[in-house]
């Protein structure tokens, strides 16, 4: 599957996708033996209890024998004692693998969805997909654990029951098979609406916890706009859709359970009541009998159970095959074969020759127009433009979080396609306009980039980030934890964060997306003193927003529509009377630009 598809809903009705999690079973091959050694024990000692039971009936209790008695109550309890070992037994590795397994999932999973491109996330919403690594591998949990052994369990004492039925009284096994198709067909019937029901249910609810996450994220939005009985309503809807959905389902899981243990337990009665004839008449031994009905209430309550756990187990079908719908997505972009070097010393030369690109979310709509400039090392180009002219995109192409249409994008003369990903992006440093501050400590914020960076390494960049002070005056200085998403922070101190994080990452190209935010005037002046020492040199793209950056900048590039409509410096352009001119009127300090122009 390509990664700008979008992820849909499971269409398999069937147990396959389950196969995916073999190669995790396959991992943990001992634990797996001895829970199935431990079942199957477990299984064999259910079965022979109905044969102690018949010896019983049949010798203990007619011969009075106390001795006779004795022995075969120590066997039962032997017996017993066995069933209880290898029940608790089973239950330990069973539920173990349950778990090792969804914690081996849950990395593979999150590692591999990681590691896919933005062009993916364009398309698919990220609650959907935290969804299915909490909801979907938890639901694979049950069955990988308790499900799938009950139903092991189950059928062996079905399978078993039904052969020792044979064994102990073919006649009334022989009236046993005319029921089973009664048994069997509504089984069939029932189970699958069951089955639908419930993928319908998990859809329904996926949708709504999509939903939730969005809103709780935007929660500022949500408020400042009053937004919150609106969202309520909207998400109570989604909740009793899914309600409904499940109510559904339990509706038919309940129709189900009742119409299988009345046909089961209906045809008992049927073949007791022809026993208990032949009892009478004298064909049949009363021990006999008991041991037959014994092994068919094993033989048809462990049926009933495996209708029972077949709705969860197709469940859990469904849960792994949208798991193994994410791990097959193959990322879009990705390391060549054979990937090129850079030169050992960067020099930080980009160009862009004739570059054409369009979003894959939105393919007829071209984001880029034949765009082709060149940044020579150490230069400061600042880039600036209307809204939606491209500005950012340029940005995502270098950072080749897209692969161009056609045309080509070089950093030091090699292509950004021919080089590993991670290579390039380790040449590159961007602050971004809207901050990420990860849940974590300050220092760990900003080691975000070099993880082992030392204390004193990390100190260094927050004083050149002109952050060291605000943070030394947190409670507990760099290791300050900052909120979920740095709330406790300023815009101001977030931004001073995030190039401490570059500074600290010194990478020989700098891409800055200036915040449009206004920071006040002792915050702007402070971030303004901590980019300068950033952009010190270094090869910077900056797309610029305050009349201080494009004052500063070597050369200034006008986009307009996808391309470079003008170039030069502030004078230059203004003087030129075209779109910077009028871009600079409406954007920059008009007192600023007039004593500029005298
Ligand atoms: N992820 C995306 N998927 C699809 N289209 C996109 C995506 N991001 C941007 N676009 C489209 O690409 C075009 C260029 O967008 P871009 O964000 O590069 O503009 P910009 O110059 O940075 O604008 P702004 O100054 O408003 O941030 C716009 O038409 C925009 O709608």
């Amino acid at each position: 599957m390509s990664e700008v598809d979008h992820l849909e809903a499971p269409r398999t009705r069937s147990l396959k996708p389950l196969a995916t999690l073999l190669p995790y079973l396959g991992h943990y091959r001992g634990m797996v033996v001895k829970a199935l050694i431990f079942l199957t024990l477990a299984a064999v000692a259910t079965l022979a209890l109905p044969l102690a039971v018949r010896r019983m009936i049949d010798h203990g209790f007619s011969q009075s024998d106390a001795g006779f008695i004795n022995n075969y109550f120590g066997m039962l309890i032997a017996l017993a004692l066995l069933l209880a070992f290898a029940s608790a037994m089973r239950y330990y590795y069973v539920i173990s693998i349950g778990e090792r397994i969804v914690a081996d999932l849950r990395r593979d999973v999150y590692s591999h969805v990681i590691k896919l491109s933005p062009s993916f996330f364009d398309v698919n919403q990220s609650g959907e997909i935290v969804s299915r690594l909490t909801a979907d591998t938890t639901q694979v949990k049950s069955v990988v654990g308790a499900t799938a052994s009950l139903a092991l369990r189950n059928l062996i004492l079905c399978l078993g029951g039904a052969a020792m039925m044979v064994y102990t009284s073919p006649r009334l096994s022989a009236l046993v098979l005319v029921a089973i198709p009664f048994i069997v067909f509504p089984l069939i019937a029932f189970g699958r609406s069951v089955r639908k029901r419930s993928r319908s249910a998990q859809d329904t609810l996926a949708e709504a916890s999509a939903y939730a996450s969005e809103s709780i994220g935007a929660i500022r939005t949500v408020q400042a706009f009053n937004g919150g009985p609106a969202a309520s309503g909207r998400y109570g809807d989604a909740i009793e859709g899914a309600f409904g959905a499940a109510q559904a389902a339990i509706r038919s899981r309940s129709i189900l359970t009742g119409v299988a243990i009345s046909m089961v337990f209906g045809s008992i009665a049927g073949v007791l009541w022809y026993g208990a004839h032949a009892v009478l008449d004298g064909s049949m031994s009363a021990g006999t009998l008991g041991q037959f009905v014994l092994y068919a209430v094993v033989a048809a309550s462990s049926l009933g159970a495996l209708s029972e756990v077949w709705g969860e187990i197709a469940q859990a079908s469904g849960a792994a095959e949208r798991l193994a719908e994410l791990l097959a997505e193959v990322p879009a972009i990705r390391a060549p074969a054979n990937p090129k070097r850079f030169p050992a010393t960067a020099a930080g030369a980009i160009a862009f020759n004739d570059v054409r690109f369009a979003y894959p979310s939105a393919p007829e709509r071209s984001a880029l127009k034949g765009l082709s400039f060149k940044v020579e090392p150490g230069e400061t180009v600042a880039i600036v433009g209307s809204s939606g002219a491209g500005k950012s995109t340029v940005l995502s192409l270098i950072l080749r979080y897209y692969d161009t249409t056609a045309g080509e994008i070089a950093l030091d003369g090699v292509s950004v396609r021919d080089v590993d990903p991670a290579e390039l992006r380790a040449r590159l440093s961007i602050v971004p306009q809207d901050v990420t501050i990860f849940a974590s400590t300050i220092h760990d914020n900003i080691a975000f980039g070099r993880p082992n960076a030392s204390r004193a390494d990390v100190i260094a960049a927050a004083k050149a980030a002109h952050a060291h002070d605000f943070i030394e005056r947190l409670d507990n200085g760099y290791d300050t934890m900052s909120g979920e998403r740095g709330v406790t922070l300023s815009g101001g101190q977030r931004q001073r964060i995030a190039i401490a994080r570059a500074i600290l990452k010194n990478a020989p190209v700098l891409l800055l997306d200036e915040a449009t935010s206004a920071l006040d005037a002792e915050s702007e002046k402070l971030v303004q003193n901590a980019l300068d020492g950033l952009m010190k040199d270094r090869t910077t793209i900056v797309i610029a927003h305050r009349l201080a950056t494009v004052l500063k900048a070597n050369r200034i590039l006008v986009m307009d529509d996808g391309r470079v409509v003008e170039e030069g410096n502030h004078q230059s352009l203004v003087a030129k009377g075209g779109i910077y001119a009028r871009l600079a009127s409406l954007q920059f300090d008009g007192k600023e630009l007039a004593e500029l122009q005298v």
